[in-house]
């Protein structure tokens, strides 16, 4: 039997390819990180050929490090930053552009354009989401609009767009365009009910739909491997969205079960099973997985723009802190937040609150506040942001949580951890594999290749490693919760 299964984890900041074996053991990992171009305020831009080149060398790199020979990896999953847009030509595999990152505003307009007869909620009942610029289908519109001759190429066929699943199996695979169910429900041009794209939606966006990836299920075999080497026809057997992956790869299968991940942004899945719940409360409702022959399984989200890059932020733009677990140290200087409450409303306010108009606030400053206090506040937003989701959740969904499954790059900070536990009084745990992304990517492509015999045994492997239990008494809490929630209305209504 082949003694690994590899998975390709395409993230905002960086490139990673994991090796699993069949205990879900880590057996070799590498890792690329890529350029972030910036070039306007609210553009953010990846380099579509770097991304490529980059997940070539981290494929090849983490294969060298295991030793691996052919006949060694059973196959290859692929789990993505989301929404994330690239259009290419179909002959050349040139792209037209620099990629549109999911946090990238300037389709603000075309939105609010789209908005005009129905406002925000004008697709929310096909698509699931609201009107935002976070989704791909206005990135499209606006290469498609942008980009010299880019329209009438699209009409005549030669163009292909995909969000960045589909750009790598292109690649890899030498030329197959197809996206999986859970990427496709991020690009605003989905049905939720039928799996299929939606006409009328992709002609009000000046789409044409034939420029569109197939959708395929989350788990089968959809290509071969091109190129020569230990992987030439190792089968691509998995595709699911970063978020979605990580709920996978946490053993979330059943309904009520919810994960949040503290990367970049933050994010948190409430799996909802084969009911699609329309939000009343600012959350999304996505596509969670979809195994073939299966209903699909459907999950509630709140997606937070900015919590781990808050950290780079205060690294990189302030000079705070050298590193990011440095912001734990700083923050444990002092007792207490000092009174100072940071909003990191850096491309406006996604969920629960979808407000374009806000901006980011440090509020509640005197004399007394210092650096540690700056630190402080910057990880309670994190904290203050998952529980506005969590309200959020519980009126749409009366999820009762017992406790939070959580993995990504901010799960380290211990201070953060136990300020979550307290924040939500509820048990906060962390499980021994915190690369639940990779992993979740990993079974996808695993079980549909017999390597996995089935979903019981993804909830074998699950363990917990560390677990954050809530020592804060509720006058406490809920007076620090307040003071976060005035702290928000001080970000509205500013552009
Ligand atoms: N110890 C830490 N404390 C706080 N934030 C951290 C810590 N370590 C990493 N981070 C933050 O976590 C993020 C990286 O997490 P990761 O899950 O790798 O992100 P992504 O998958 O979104 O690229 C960065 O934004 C970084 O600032
Ligand atoms: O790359 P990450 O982990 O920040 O995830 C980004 C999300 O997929 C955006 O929706």
């Amino acid at each position: 039997m082949p003694a690994v299964v590899a998975a390709i984890d395409q993230g905002t900041t960086s490139t990673r390819c994991l090796l699993f074996d069949h205990d879900a053991r880590i057996v070799a990992m590498e890792q690329l990180e890529h350029r972030q171009y910036l070039p306007r305020p609210g553009w953010v831009e990846h380099d579509p050929a770097e991304i490529w080149s980059n997940t070539r060398t981290v494929l090849a790199g983490a294969v060298a490090r295991a030793e691996c020979r052919p006949g060694d990896v059973a196959a290859i999953g692929i789990t993505n930053q989301r929404e994330t847009t690239v259009v290419w030509d179909r002959t050349t595999g040139e792209p037209i552009a620099p990629a549109i990152v999911w946090q990238d505003t300037r389709t603000q307009s075309i939105c609010d354009d789209l908005a005009v007869d129905g406002g925000v909620g004008r697709y929310r009942e096909r698509v699931g989401l609201p009107l935002a610029t976070y989704f791909a289908g206005p990135k499209v519109r606006w290469l498609l609009e942008h980009v010299d001759g880019a329209r009438a190429r699209a009409e005549a066929g030669e163009l292909l767009m995909g969000t960045i699943d589909s750009w790598l199996v292109w690649n890899l695979s030498g030329g197959l365009h197809v996206t999986d169910a859970t990427n496709a429900s991020r690009t605003m041009l989905m049905d939720l009910d039928t799996l299929d794209w939606a006409p009328d939606i992709a002609a009000d966006l000046g789409i044409p739909v034939a420029m569109l990836p197939q959708i395929r299920s989350s788990s089968e075999v959809y290509a071969q491997v091109r190129e020569r080497g230990p992987l030439a026809g190792v089968p691509i057997a998995g595709i699911l969205g970063d978020q979605q992956a990580a709920t996978f790869g946490q053993a979330c299968l059943q309904r009520g079960e919810a994960k949040n991940t503290y990367g970049t942004g933050n994010f948190l899945l409430l799996n909802t099973g084969t009911e699609r719940v329309l939000s009343q409360n600012g959350l999304l409702t996505t596509v969670c997985y979809a195994l073939p022959g299966q209903p699909p399984v459907y999950a509630l989200e709140g997606s937070i723009a900015v919590t781990g890059s808050l950290v780079q932020w205060l690294r990189d733009n302030l000079g705070l802190i050298e590193s990011a677990p440095e912001v734990e140290t700083l923050a444990a200087s002092v007792e207490d937040n000092g009174g100072a409450y940071f909003v990191p409303a850096f491309s406006g306010l996604f969920a629960p609150h979808w407000r374009p108009d806000a901006r980011g606030a440090i509020v509640g400053l005197t004399r007394y506040v210092n650096r540690g206090h700056l630190a402080r506040a910057a990880l309670e937003a994190t904290a203050f942001q998952t529980r506005e989701v969590i309200e959020a959740m519980n009126a749409d969904a009366a999820v009762d949580l017992r406790s939070l499954k959580v993995d990504g790059g901010m799960v380290g900070n211990e201070l953060l951890m136990q300020f979550q536990a307290d924040l939500l009084d509820v048990p906060v745990v962390r499980p021994v594999v915190t690369e639940t992304t990779a992993l979740g990517a990993a079974y996808a492509a695993g079980l549909a290749v017999g390597f996995w015999s089935s979903t019981e045994e993804i909830r074998a492997n699950w363990a917990a490693d560390r677990e954050w239990r809530p020592a804060m008494g509720a006058a406490q809490r809920e007076e620090l919760y307040a003071r976060w929630k005035k702290a928000v209305t001080r970000t509205l209504d500013w552009v």
